[in-house]
C-alpha cells in the first residue's frame, strides 16, 4: 500500500476494489483514507459473550452464538423470495433468515462450517431466528482484531445486500490500521494536547474503532468531538476577525438630532437595561470602521423592534438610509406601522415595499429611495429585487427566524461603495450551543429581560372536551375588555383540510359568540393581502374582540391589549411555533393566558412539547427543550447544514466541549491571528495541513 496520506483513494486498501470502492463512495461518502478513519461508530455492542441457543430467552435481544449452519433453503415469497439456513449448536436449532441480497448471501454461505453468529434473536412459536445476522467464520474470528466492545457502523444494515456489512468496515479499518498505526498525523498542538489532557490522534483514531476498554473510548470520543467543534470554531472567528478587520464599513461617528429627538421627547418608555446595553454594543460596532454583522437574540416580546429602530437612527443621523427586511408581508407591515406612529412627530419619510404595493406607488418609492429623500425603508423579499436601488443605505435589519444566505442580503447593498452595517434580529432564542455553531461568525447581542411589569403568562393544557369551559373563559375575558387570539395549525401539506378546519372552527366561534355583541376578525393565508390587513387592523382597533387565524400571525404581531391565545390542535405545532404564538399574548400589563387545545390521542413527544410550554414561559429553555427533541439540522434548516454535520461531537450533548473549544480556538486566534506567520510554533504546520486536508474543513469553507 502507498504511505499513508489521507487524501488516498479507498481503492488502495488492501480488499477494496473499485466496484466495492464505487458502493463506499456512493452510498457511505467514503472516498478516501481520511473518510474512512472519520467514519466513527454510532455505538458498541459487547461481544464477550456467547450464548447457546437453548439459554435463549424471548427477551434476549443481540445474541452471539457458535455453530454451524445444517441446511439452506430459497422460500419464494409473495415479491421475491427469502433466504432461510438452519443453524445448529448442539443444543438446539435456530433460523437465519434474508430477506434482501438473498443470491449474494447463498452463493457466500457454507454449510457445515464453524460460523460466529451475531444479532438480534426474535421468537416465533418458541423457535428463535436472526434476521440479517453478522457472519463470521471461526477461524477468521479468532485471526481478527478485536476489541471488547464492537463498534457498529451507521447505515451498514442497509448496505448488507449490497455487501458492505459492519464487519466488512471493521476489516476495512482493521487493514489500515495493521498497516499505519501510529502514523496518523497528529492534527493538535502539543500545548493543547497537554493543556486539556487529551491523548493522541493515533490513539484515539485506535481506540474509538477498536476500544480497549470504556474508559479509552471515553478519551478517544472526548479528544475526536474536540477537535471537531475546534476547527470550525477556528474558521468562524477567523473569519469573524478577517471580516472585522478587512471589510471596512460607513462609520457612524455621530449622535445627531434624529437620534437625540427621538430619545428624549418620543421614546415612549424607559429602555430596559438590557435594551441599553444591547444599544451601546451596536453603536461601538457602527462607530468603528468595520461593518457590523451582529445578531440580535431576544425572547418574544422583549423589544427589539424599539432597538432597531435607535439604530436606524443613527444611521440617519449620519446620512444614510436604513432598511428593515421581514419575512411575511403581515410581519414587515406591522413593523411599518410600528415604526411609522414612533416617528409621528418627526419629519422622517418611511415607506412600506411588498409585493403587494401598486405600480405607481411602487416607482414613486424607487425614485425616492434613489434621490435620498425616503430614509427608512420597511419590506419584504420586495426589497432585494434588482429594481430597488438605495442612494446610499447604511444600515439594514434583517428580522427573520432562519438566516437569509449571503448573496440574497448583498443583493440589498449592490449599488454602495461599502456593505451597509447588519443587524439581524432573531424572533426566536436560539440555544446558546447553536447559536455558536450556526451564527459563530457573528456578534451576538442578547436582550435578556422583558420590559417591566410583564406578568408571566399563565399556560394551561385543556382537551376538546372541555372546550365550553373554554368559552366560557374567553367570554369572561372579554367582559373585561381584553381581546382573544384563536389560532389553528396550518400546514401546506394539508392545506384543504387545515382550511376545513379553521372554518369550521370559526363558525363554532360565530355560533357561540354572536352579533351584534361580538365582531369577530379571521386571518388565513388565502385571503388577499389588503383583506387580511382590514382584518388585522379592525382588530388592532380592538373593534374585533375575537382573531380567528392560522399561524400567519405567528411572528411579530403586537397588540397589547390581547390577553388570551387560544392554539387548536397545539400537538400539531412545533415547540417554538408554540412559544412564538404565545408570545402574541403578555404584552401589556394585563395577565395574559395561553390554551393548548388538543385531542386526546397524543405522541409522546407531543406530550413534551406541552409539558414544557405549561412549565416555562422562557425562551431560551424551550428551546434547549426544543433543541433536544428535533435536533439541530431540523432546526436551522439545510442552508447551516455544513457547520452542523458533525461526524462526532453533538452540539445538543457536548455544549460544554464547544465552549471549551470556542475559547482554545480564540485563544489560539489571538497568539497567531492568521495562523501562518507563527513559523515557531508547533501548531502552524497543524493548521496549515488541517485546512487543505480534513473533511471538517472543507465541509464549512
Ligand atoms: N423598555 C420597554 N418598556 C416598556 N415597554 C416596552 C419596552 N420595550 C418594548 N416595549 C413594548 O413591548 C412590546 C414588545 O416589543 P417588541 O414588539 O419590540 O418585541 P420584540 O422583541 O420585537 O418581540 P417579538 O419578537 O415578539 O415581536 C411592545 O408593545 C413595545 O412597545
Amino acid at each position: 500500500m502507498p504511505p499513508y496520506n489521507s487524501n488516498t483513494s479507498i481503492s488502495y486498501l488492501k480488499g477494496v476494489g473499485p466496484s466495492r470502492a464505487d458502493l463506499l463512495k456512493k452510498e457511505l461518502g467514503i472516498r478516501t483514507f481520511g473518510d474512512l478513519i472519520n467514519f466513527f461508530p454510532n455505538r458498541y455492542i459487547d461481544r464477550t459473550q456467547f450464548y447457546k441457543i437453548n439459554e435463549l430467552q424471548p427477551n434476549t435481544s443481540e445474541i452471539q452464538v457458535v455453530g454451524k449452519i445444517s441446511n439452506i433453503k430459497t422460500v419464494k415469497q409473495k415479491r421475491g423470495s427469502r433466504l432461510v439456513a438452519t443453524f445448529v449448536d448442539g443444543t438446539g436449532t435456530m433460523e437465519l433468515v434474508w430477506f434482501r441480497g438473498v443470491k449474494w448471501i447463498k452463493e457466500n454461505l457454507k454449510v457445515n462450517v464453524p460460523y460466529v453468529v451475531f444479532g438480534k434473536a426474535t421468537s416465533f412459536n418458541r423457535a428463535f431466528n436472526i434476521a440479517h445476522p453478522e457472519m463470521e467464520l471461526v477461524s477468521e474470528y479468532k485471526r481478527n482484531l478485536r476489541s471488547v466492545m464492537q463498534p457498529v457502523y451507521p447505515s451498514t444494515e442497509l448496505l448488507t445486500n449490497k455487501g458492505v456489512t459492519n464487519r466488512v468496515i471493521q476489516k476495512m479499518m482493521q487493514s489500515l490500521f495493521e498497516e499505519y498505526k501510529g502514523k496518523f498525523q497528529e492534527t493538535l498542538s502539543s500545548s493543547i494536547l497537554k493543556d486539556e489532557g487529551f491523548i493522541s490522534k493515533s490513539e484515539a483514531y485506535f481506540n474509538i474503532h477498536f476500544p480497549k476498554s470504556q474508559e479509552l473510548l471515553t478519551k478517544a470520543e472526548q479528544r475526536l468531538k474536540f477537535e471537531e467543534l475546534f476547527y470550525i470554531q477556528l474558521q468562524l472567528i477567523r473569519k469573524k476577525m478577517i471580516h472585522k478587520s478587512k471589510i471596512k464599513g460607513y462609520p457612524f461617528e455621530q449622535i445627531g438630532k434624529y437620534f437625540n429627538t427621538f430619545y428624549n421627547d418620543y421614546l415612549p418608555f424607559d429602555l430596559t437595561n438590557a435594551q441599553k446595553r444591547v444599544l451601546k454594543e451596536i453603536r461601538a460596532d457602527v462607530a468603528s470602521n468595520a461593518q457590523m454583522n451582529r445578531l440580535l437574540q431576544g425572547d418574544v416580546g422583549s423589544g427589539k423592534t424599539i432597538v432597531a429602530l435607535l439604530t436606524m437612527l443613527i444611521g440617519l443621523d449620519n446620512g444614510y438610509q436604513a432598511a428593515i427586511m421581514a419575512p411575511t408581508e403581515i410581519l414587515a407591515t406591522q413593523h411599518y406601522n410600528a415604526i411609522n406612529s414612533l416617528l409621528e412627530e418627526m419629519d422622517v419619510h418611511v415607506e412600506l415595499l411588498t409585493g403587494s404595493v401598486k405600480a405607481k406607488k411602487r416607482r414613486e418609492i424607487h425614485a425616492a429611495l434613489e434621490s435620498g429623500e425616503l430614509k427608512i425603508l420597511i419590506g419584504t423579499h420586495a426589497l432585494i429585487e434588482d429594481k430597488v436601488k438605495f442612494q446610499n443605505l447604511g444600515i439594514a435589519i434583517i428580522d427573520e427566524q432562519h438566516r437569509f444566505g449571503v448573496e440574497q442580503r448583498s443583493k440589498l447593498w449592490q449599488k454602495n461603495e461599502l456593505p451597509p452595517h447588519v443587524l439581524v434580529m432573531t424572533a426566536t432564542p436560539i440555544p446558546r450551543t447553536l447559536a455558536m455553531s450556526v451564527y459563530g461568525d457573528l456578534d451576538i447581542s442578547v436582550i435578556d429581560e422583558l420590559p417591566p411589569g410583564r406578568k408571566e403568562i399563565a399556560t394551561a393544557h385543556r382537551f376538546d372536551s372541555n372546550r365550553l369551559s373554554v368559552f366560557k373563559f374567553m367570554k369572561d375575558e372579554i367582559a373585561k375588555g381584553r381581546q382573544v387570539y384563536v389560532v389553528y395549525p396550518l400546514i401546506q401539506e394539508s392545506e384543504k383540510m387545515d382550511y376545513k378546519d379553521l372554518m369550521d372552527g370559526y363558525e363554532s366561534i360565530a355560533r357561540e359568540f354572536p352579533l351584534p355583541k361580538f365582531q369577530i376578525s379571521i386571518v388565513h393565508g388565502k385571503m388577499k393581502p389588503e383583506d387580511k390587513e382590514y382584518e388585522m387592523q379592525r382588530f388592532i382597533k380592538g373593534e374585533t374582540q375575537i382573531m380567528v387565524a392560522t399561524t400567519v400571525i405567528e411572528v411579530g404581531v403586537n397588540v397589547p391589549n390581547a390577553s388570551v391565545m387560544i392554539i387548536e390542535s397545539a400537538e400539531r405545532f412545533g415547540l417554538s411555533q408554540l412559544h412564538q404564538l404565545r408570545g402574541r399574548v403578555g404584552r401589556g400589563a394585563e395577565q395574559s393566558y395561553c390554551i393548548l387545545m388538543t385531542s386526546h390521542k397524543l405522541s409522546s413527544e407531543a406530550k413534551t412539547r406541552l409539558e414544557t410550554m405549561v412549565k416555562t414561559t422562557d425562551g431560551f429553555e424551550v428551546a434547549d427543550v426544543d433543541l433536544k427533541l428535533r435536533g439541530p439540522g431540523n432546526i436551522m434548516g439545510k442552508q447551516q447544514s455544513g457547520v452542523l454535520n458533525l461526524k462526532i461531537a453533538d452540539i445538543t450533548k457536548d455544549s460544554l466541549l464547544l465552549s471549551k473549544a470556542r475559547a482554545t480556538a480564540f485563544n489560539v486566534l489571538q497568539v497567531d491571528p492568521s495562523l501562518e506567520l507563527a513559523d515557531n510554533l508547533p501548531i502552524r504546520k497543524t493548521y496549515v495541513g488541517i485546512q487543505k486536508n480534513t473533511a471538517v474543513w472543507s465541509n464549512i469553507s
